[in-house]
């Protein structure tokens, strides 16, 4: 399965890209042998609109545009389901064991994301219930995403 990233914003050269990248490419490397390719991140410019409610749907208009045909869609939502690092993994395998083909985590920008995309998504997933900058949700999320496939391979990174 392959797994994406869709992020509302871009990340400017520094340490925290420097950190989302390591953390990708440990995911890239270690990801096969567990059935999970790392597909790419597709970074979307944020709505210029006046309001927030139709920069929001603006930019869901854009997510919709740059996913694949089909994809799992996991929104990252202060408001969503608290899960650990093992119940991830556990999800990403599974659906992986049933043969999808496409999965995308999608990170909103400054005004978060759409609530009818928030509702359409298979699943609104918290890394906690505070809200983080888009830039620590990234490194978050690319830390996990290799840890899991840690996880799932049995490699002694995560000692639970
Ligand atoms: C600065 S936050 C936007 C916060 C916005 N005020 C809201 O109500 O959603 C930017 C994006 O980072 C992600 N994010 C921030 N905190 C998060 C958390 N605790 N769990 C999951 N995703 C989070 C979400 O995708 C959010 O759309």
């Amino acid at each position: 399965m392959r797994i994406g990233i869709i992020a509302v914003g871009r990340l400017k050269a520094g340490p925290e890209k420097d950190l989302v990248s390591r953390y990708l490419d440990r995911f890239a490397k270690a990801g096969p042998a567990s059935g999970l390719e790392f597909a790419r991140v597709s970074e979307l410019t944020e709505s210029r609109a006046s309001n927030a409610a139709t920069r929001k749907r603006e930019e869901a208009a854009q997510i919709e545009k740059a996913m694949p045909d089909n994809p799992l869609v996991i929104a990252l939502d202060e408001r969503g389901k608290s899960w650990d690092s093992q119940e991830f993994a556990t999800y990403l395998g599974d659906h992986k064991d049933r043969g999808r083909r496409d999965m995308v985590i999608v990170i909103g920008g400054a005004d978060g994301l759409d609530p009818d995309f928030r509702d359409r998504a298979d699943l609104n997933l918290n890394l906690g219930r505070m809200t983080w900058p888009h830039q620590m949700v990234r490194i978050m999320l690319a830390e996990q995403l290799y840890r899991a496939v840690t996880i799932l391979s049995g490699h002694p990174y995560h000692r639970s």
